[in-house]
Formats: structure tokens, C-alpha cells, sequence
């Protein structure tokens, strides 16, 4: 990517905190944006469709993803959310209940075979994340099969386990990044086959 602005950790989370504040959008408005942008882009890069897992974590990253499972499964992908900590906070649990209303199966854990997905969708950390040498459980066992496994990754904002400005050298090396907004500073370390942006709310 040319003419484009990377953005720093601190940089991130102030735009977003700018869209609700100054711009007066809403939590459901930015993250049905961004989690249709992933799932157009996962069309995009993985057209012959099949089965897609979503790993959603804890925070906004997560979010996102329990939106892209349902668009997906609109495009007629066989979605699966692997969901470990749900949130009891508005929106999480009207986007958990829309996903599972979908027919979209909603597991705590990794299942211990990925080998029979077309990818998987990581949407378990983004631009708040800190500490990548200490990923807190059950976290820390995902990352590591993310690491290890040889199945397709398209990472939401930021590749989870990375460092939101310098990256992560033994971290997952997604096939896929969906920069949401503006890429950040870790998306020049991305060495997969596509960098889309997606969840724009500029002129470009
Ligand atoms: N303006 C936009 O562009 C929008 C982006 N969106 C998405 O929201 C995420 C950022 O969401 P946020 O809730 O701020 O945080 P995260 O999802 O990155 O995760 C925070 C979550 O993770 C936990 N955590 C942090 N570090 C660790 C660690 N070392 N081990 C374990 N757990 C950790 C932390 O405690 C929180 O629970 C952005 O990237 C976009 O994807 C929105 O959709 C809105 C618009
Ligand atoms: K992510």
C-alpha cells in the first residue's frame, strides 16, 4: 500500500474514541461496517467458500468477528464461532444471539482438527492489545495453534499476538489482513498474500 497513514497504538484508540465522541456513531454502526468489510474480504480472498472458523476474543476485535460469521454465513459459507469469553455487555450478547439465531454453531474452545477448513477468521485481538510475550489463558493455547497451523488466516485490524506497533516475529503469519479504519503501524511487518482495507469512514 502507498499514500497511506499507519497508525500508532495511542493514535487508534483516540479515532475511535473521536467516532463516538465527536462523530456521534455508534458501537452497532462501526461494528457491522467493519465485520461486513471482513467478510467481503474473506469472499474476495477465499471465493470456493466451504467451512470458516472464527476465533472471536474478548474485547471489539471480537465483535467484529460474531459480525462477519453472520454475513458470512449469508454468502453461503458454513461458518463455526469459537467464542471462549462472552461478554454481558451491550452489544455482545444481541450479536451472540444474532449469530446462533443464523444457525451458526458457537463453541468455548478450538476444535483439535482445523485441517477441513477453507480458513480461519482471527478476530481475537486488535489495536488494544499489550504483551505479547505473556498472552493470559485461554488465549495463549489459541495463538499457539494459530501459530502452528498450516490453514489460511485472515486477521481482523491487527494479527492477534502481535504487538500493535512493532509486530511479533514468531507470531502468526496470516495469509489475509483486514486493516480496519487506517492500517496500524504492524501492518508493514504483514508478508501474506492480501491487505484490504476495509470499515473506511474517509474520502479516499
Ligand atoms: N474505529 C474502528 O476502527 C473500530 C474498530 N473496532 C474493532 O475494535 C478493535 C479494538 O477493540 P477493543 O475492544 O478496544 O480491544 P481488542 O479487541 O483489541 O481487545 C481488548 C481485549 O483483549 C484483552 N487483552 C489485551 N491484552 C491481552 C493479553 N496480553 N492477554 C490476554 N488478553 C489481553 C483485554 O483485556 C480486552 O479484553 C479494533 O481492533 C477493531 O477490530 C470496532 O469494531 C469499532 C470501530
Ligand atoms: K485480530
Amino acid at each position: 500500500m502507498s499514500n497511506v497513514t499507519y497508525l500508532g497504538q495511542e493514535q487508534a484508540q483516540n479515532i475511535d474514541i473521536e467516532l463516538f465522541d465527536e462523530y456521534k456513531f455508534s458501537i452497532d454502526q462501526l461494528m457491522e461496517l467493519a465485520g461486513l468489510a471482513v467478510a467481503k474480504a474473506v469472499e474476495k480472498s477465499y471465493p470456493d467458500r466451504g467451512e470458516v472458523l472464527i476465533v472471536c476474543g474478548p474485547g471489539n476485535n471480537g465483535g467484529d468477528g460474531l459480525v462477519a460469521a453472520r454475513h458470512l454465513a449469508l454468502f453461503n459459507y458454513k461458518p463455526t464461532v469459537v467464542y471462549p469469553k462472552q461478554p454481558n455487555k451491550h452489544p455482545f450478547p444481541s450479536l451472540l444471539h444474532q449469530v446462533k439465531a443464523m444457525g451458526v454453531s458457537v463453541s468455548p474452545s478450538l476444535p483439535s482438527d482445523l485441517s477441513t477448513y477453507t480458513c480461519i477468521v482471527d478476530a481475537v485481538f486488535g489495536f488494544s492489545f499489550r504483551g505479547a510475550n505473556n498472552i493470559r489463558a485461554p488465549f495463549d493455547t489459541i495463538i499457539t495453534a494459530l501459530v502452528n497451523t498450516t490453514v489460511p488466516i485472515a486477521s481482523v485490524d491487527v494479527p492477534s499476538g502481535w504487538e500493535v506497533e512493532e509486530g511479533s516475529p514468531n507470531g502468526i503469519q496470516p495469509d489475509v489482513l483486514i486493516s480496519l479504519t487506517a492500517p496500524k503501524l504492524c501492518a508493514k511487518q504483514f508478508r501474506g498474500r492480501h491487505h484490504w482495507l476495509g470499515g473506511r469512514l474517509h474520502r479516499s
